[in-house]
């Protein structure tokens, strides 16, 4: 059984266990869950970098990346240097994440925040709304083409943005429809482990223009961003290469100094 079917399970009965501890109506009735959300896809339109920029503590290829950080640090370093948005890791098991880390985030800046998760149940839809996150991500490796539609409209009446993410043609294609906003193209195959960001560079004349375009994983040079440009990137989620220093938001500013000093953006 490859790495992402085990998450899958295992994240089926985590919900189970947390439906069966915080009722629906419990969530819908915390004071995040009447927010106003901020859109990641208007910044990262809007935006010269495009950087998203996550927290990402471990996971399943490089075990541990970094322990020793806290996320409120993590997330005003982030907002500091300008980055579009951060990205929080809430599964526990595998990333060493939680919702509580997205409640920090939340509190510590005012980025849009995604919450990364491995949504399989409409609950981690209206749960990452009530823990602050203006942002869902789907992934077509692990939903159907009717789970796709239905989690993405829950989200969209819930005025969440929704970050579809592939890594072939025949997910992208079972993907697409009006109710995602951003597509991302995974570089990192999620079974083997494996990156390129040749992956990127094929599927995105595949994407329709009419949604924003995500590079997402195994970015760790400004070169990899100035390879992708062309293509029509206009986000790019780096996670392992900001968290493995002792500062990611330094990381992050220097990151983007350099797009600025070799005209890249
Ligand atoms: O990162 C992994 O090892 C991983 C394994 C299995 C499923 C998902 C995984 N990562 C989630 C992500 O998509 C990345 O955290 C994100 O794109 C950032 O990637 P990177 O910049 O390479 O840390």
């Amino acid at each position: 059984m490859n790495i992402l079917d085990k998450i899958v399970i295992d994240k089926r009965r985590e919900v189970d266990l947390r439906k069966s501890l915080i009722p629906i109506r419990q969530l819908e009735s915390s004071v995040l869950f009447e927010r106003n959300t901020n859109s990641l896809a208007q910044n990262l339109t809007a935006s010269k970098s495009g950087i998203i920029a996550e927290h990402k503590r471990r996971s399943p290829s490089k075990s541990v990346i970094n322990q020793n950080l806290n996320v409120q640090d993590v997330a005003k370093g982030y907002e500091d240097a300008g980055v579009c948005g951060m990205s929080v890791l809430t599964d526990g098991k595998y990333f060493g994440g939680s919702l509580d880390d997205l409640l920090v985030a939340r509190a510590s800046c005012n980025l849009p925040l995604l919450r990364k998760e491995f949504v399989i149940n409409e609950y981690q839809i209206i749960e990452a709304k009530a823990y602050g996150a203006d942002v869902i991500l789907l992934i077509a490796a692990i939903l159907s083409r009717d789970e796709i539609k239905q989690f993405s409209e829950l989200a969209k009446s819930l005025k969440l943005d929704v970050l579809l993410e592939v890594h072939n043609e025949e997910e992208l294609h079972k993907s697409i429809m009006p109710s995602i906003d951003m597509l991302g193209v995974n570089n990192r195959n999620l079974k083997t482990f494996e990156v390129s960001l040749d992956i990127s560079k094929q599927l995105s004349q595949l994407i329709p223009n009419d949604f924003v375009k995500v590079s997402e994983s195994g970015i760790s040079s400004v070169e990899a961003i100035k390879q992708l440009q062309p293509y029509d990137y206009k986000g790019f989620l780096i996670g392992e290469n900001f968290m493995k220093t002792n500062n990611p938001g330094a990381s992050a500013t220097t990151f983007i100094e350099k797009l600025t000093e070799k005209n890249i953006i």
